[in-house]
């Protein structure tokens, strides 16, 4: 495993107008690494996102991808640097079949690697071939979350990022997107997850941060931070 972080966020500082949201937050991820990224609602956590993913202006700071400053790039440079996003609330094209959304996402990833084609995806999610020829508007919530990870995987990405992936999801569905997490860590590609329901992050990450008022406030491995729930109850309000 290479010494350098696939991504290394130091110190970054980011503004809404006058409202200073981000406070110096830092934050690595190594090739492969499942990270966590708790903190109440209004803490910073999307924001860190869209800072990284160049969607926002850091106004401090520096933002690296391999190595490779990325702080002020375009959001489309660094999305062909590895990058693959789900959004809080999911991002795919409504009146786009199911099968042009991925096949329009699809590109070899930063070292030529071919590994998520479209036929990998649908196995990965067998509900997305049984709809293959639908429009995304017509999927059900679960779905259309299947579809957004999918868009991001056949980009071959290095790292994905989910936001709030489980929101508003049934029981059932839920879980599936847990599985679906896990089985993206296993194969080897780095994650940064935020997600309510911070047992689950710690379940399905190597580490995790807490971010406060856009700092990070507490760290650590995830199974060293399940095991200190007092304080991570404490700090997220739970
Ligand atoms: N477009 C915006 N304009 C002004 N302030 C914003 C904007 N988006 C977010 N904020 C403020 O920035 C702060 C951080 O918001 P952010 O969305 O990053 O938090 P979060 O931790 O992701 O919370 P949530 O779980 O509610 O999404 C909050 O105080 C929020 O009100």
């Amino acid at each position: 495993m290479s010494a350098v972080p696939l991504l290394d966020v130091q110190g970054v500082h980011a503004h809404y107008g006058q409202s200073h949201v981000l406070h110096g937050a830092s934050l690595s991820i190594k090739p492969g690494e499942g990270v966590g990224l708790l903190g109440r609602n209004g803490m910073g956590k999307t924001t860190l996102i869209r800072t990284v993913l160049g969607l926002m202006r850091a106004t401090g700071g520096s933002v690296r991808m391999h190595g490779r400053e990325i702080t002020r790039d375009a959001p489309d440079r660094i999305a062909r640097l590895g990058v693959g996003y789900v959004p809080e609330g999911r991002g795919i094209f409504p009146t786009l079949t199911v099968r042009e959304n991925l096949v329009m996402a699809a590109r070899p990833g930063v070292r030529g690697q071919r590994d998520w084609t479209l036929d990998r995806v649908l196995q990965l999610f067998p509900r997305l071939a049984e709809r293959i020829g639908n429009c995304g508007a017509q999927l059900s919530g679960g779905e259309q979350q299947m579809l957004a990870i999918g868009r991001a995987l056949m980009t071959n990405p290095d790292l994905v990022i989910l936001d709030e992936a489980t929101e508003g999801l049934a029981p059932l569905v839920v879980a599936e997107i847990w599985r679906t997490i896990g089985l993206i860590r296993s194969s080897g590609i780095a994650s940064l997850v935020v997600d309510r329901n911070f047992r689950a992050v710690l379940a399905h990450t190597d580490k995790a941060v807490v971010l406060e008022k856009g700092k990070v406030v507490m760290q650590g491995s995830s199974a060293e931070l399940a095991g200190n729930e007092d304080a991570l109850h404490r700090v997220l309000g739970v």
